[in-house]
C-alpha cells in the first residue's frame, strides 16, 4: 500500500520540480518537500512490515524498484536542469536498472532481497537528491555536502551492485 503511494509520488514530484524549470523557490521547496515524504514513507513501510511480519516476496521485489522510480526521476530532473553531471545520473541508472532485471533474471531459483549496505546507499542517495533539490544552491557549504554524500552514494552503489552480481550468479550455481 505505501509503497504504491510511492511510486504515486513520483509523478507529483517530477511535476513539482520541473514547474518553471526548477527555479521557482516555492515550488522547489514543494518538490523537495513531496521527495522527503516519499523517501520517510519507504523507511515507515520497512520498519511497519518488519513490525507486523509482512515481508512478501513481493514486498521484497515492489519495494526496491519504487525507491529507484523516485532516486531515478530525481536524478533525471537534476541532470536535465544541469545541476547534477549526466555521468553520476547514468552510472547510477545503469546499476540500478541493472539490478532490477538481474532480480528478475534470478527469481526462479529465489529473491535477492536488498543488503544492509543496499539500505545505506538508498538513503545516502536519497539524503543527496534532497540536499541538490533544495533550493538553497548559493550556500557553499550544502553544496559542498550535496556533492560529498553524492560521492559516497556513488560508491556504494557501485559496490553493492557488484555484491548483487556476485549473490546472484552464486544462486543460479546453486551455491
Ligand atoms: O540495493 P538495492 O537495489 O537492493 O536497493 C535497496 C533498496 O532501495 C532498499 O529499500
Amino acid at each position: 500500500m505505501l509503497t504504491m503511494l510511492r511510486i504515486l509520488l513520483v509523478p507529483l514530484f517530477v511535476a513539482l520540480f520541473v514547474h518553471d524549470g526548477g527555479q521557482d523557490t516555492r515550488w522547489r521547496l514543494a518538490a523537495a518537500a513531496v521527495f522527503f515524504l516519499a523517501s520517510a514513507t519507504d523507511r515507515l513501510d520497512g520498519e511497519l512490515a518488519r513490525r507486523r511480519h509482512l515481508i512478501t516476496d513481493f514486498g521484497k521485489i515492489a519495494d526496491p524498484i519504487a525507491d529507484k522510480a523516485l532516486i531515478g526521476a530525481a536524478l533525471i530532473c537534476l541532470s536535465l536542469q544541469h545541476e547534477l553531471w549526466w555521468w553520476v545520473t547514468v552510472v547510477i541508472l545503469v546499476r540500478e536498472i541493472g539490478i532490477t532485471l538481474m532480480r528478475f533474471w534470478v527469481i526462479r531459483y529465489g529473491v535477492i532481497a536488498a543488503s544492509p549496505g543496499g539500505k545505506l546507499k538508498t538513503v545516502l542517495q536519497s539524503l543527496a537528491i534532497f540536499l541538490y533539490v533544495l533550493p538553497l544552491q548559493s550556500v557553499a557549504w550544502l553544496e559542498w555536502t550535496a556533492t560529498v554524500v553524492m560521492a559516497a552514494a556513488l560508491v556504494l552503489t557501485v559496490a553493492t551492485g557488484a555484491d548483487y552480481i556476485v549473490r546472484a550468479v552464486r544462486l543460479r550455481a546453486g551455491r
